[in-house]
């Protein structure tokens, strides 16, 4: 299929975990029937609050896999379902960050364990040590489906153009990047990030992020959908819901055939490599 609707799915995640995937519900629903072939869902999407640990599940197999995997096959959809956090028998105090994609017949398509946890030290006051709670996962994904190859990444994730620039060579045409990214952060570099990343790599961006106040930070919102030129698509509103855009495969061919970004590369001058 070259061409169907997508959707972003903008939330206010807190730390009831029921009624975060009532809300998640409530918005898949309303972007089925918007006509969306795939929804992306924000990180974290289930809980935000400060024990992750205890809030971690299995996936596939745990109850917000199932309740998910049971709406993609209801609805007929491709969901990617935002983070959550996936439980890490070889060190159950620090769960991964995990994004998953699920099939329309309710299958994992993939999953992909958040590579770069937010350390950071802001120079307006907020601080992060994701790493203190959250492993690290170990490999990049980009997943095979009937809608294209989808390159998955997770919110902090869109500042090493490094990995999206791998997945785009290894066929990606789209990369969903759902994101509880901070309003300190995101005023000057959310949108930014999300264009460089399309247009360096001519691909379209999907990028849901939570919004409203959180234990650590406040969220930015500002959810986008971006083409492969670079123009933003899809814009949230400063309150939750859904949004909607064509994502038009043959156009990804018409820009990579018109700045040729990937085909003009100069891999015998350079090329990313292990240090
Ligand atoms: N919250 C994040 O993981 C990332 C973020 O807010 C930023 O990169 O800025």
């Amino acid at each position: 299929m070259t061409k169907f609707i997508a959707a972003a799915v903008q939330m206010d995640s807190q730390d009831d975990k029921m009624a975060n995937l009532a809300a998640a519900e409530r918005y898949i629903r309303e972007a089925a029937a918007r006509g969306a072939r795939l929804v992306v869902l924000p990180e974290s999407m289930n809980y935000i609050g400060r024990d992750m640990a205890q809030e971690a599940e299995a996936i596939p197999g745990g109850p917000t896999f199932q309740r998910l995997s049971g709406l993609a096959r209801e609805l007929d959809l491709w969901l990617e379902a935002g983070s959550i956090y996936e439980s890490n028998p070889e060190d159950p105090a620090r769960p991964f960050n995990t994004t998953f994609l699920i099939c329309p017949d309710g299958t994992l398509a993939a999953k992909y364990a958040k590579l770069h946890p937010f350390d950071v030290v802001l120079p307006n006051g907020v601080t992060s040590r994701e790493s203190d709670r959250v492993c690290p996962g170990k490999k990049l994904t980009v997943a095979e489906t009937d809608l294209g190859k989808v390159g998955l990444g997770i919110c902090y994730d869109i500042r090493f153009g490094e990995m999206f620039r791998i997945m785009a060579l290894e066929g990606a045409k789209l990369f969903a990047v759902p994101a509880n990214f901070t309003v300190n952060t995101g005023k000057d570099h959310w949108e930014v990030l999300l264009r460089a990343r399309a247009i360096e790599n001519e691909c379209y961006v999907i990028a849901p992020n939570q919004m409203g106040k959180k234990p650590r930070f406040t969220a930015y919102g500002n959810s986008l959908m971006v083409d492969p030129w670079g123009t933003v698509i899809a814009r949230a509103s400063d309150k939750p819901g859904v949004i909607t855009a064509e994502i038009d495969l043959d156009y990804v061919t018409k820009v990579r055939q018109s700045t040729f970004t990937l085909d003009n590369r100069r891999p015998d001058v350079y090329q990313l490599r292990k240090l």
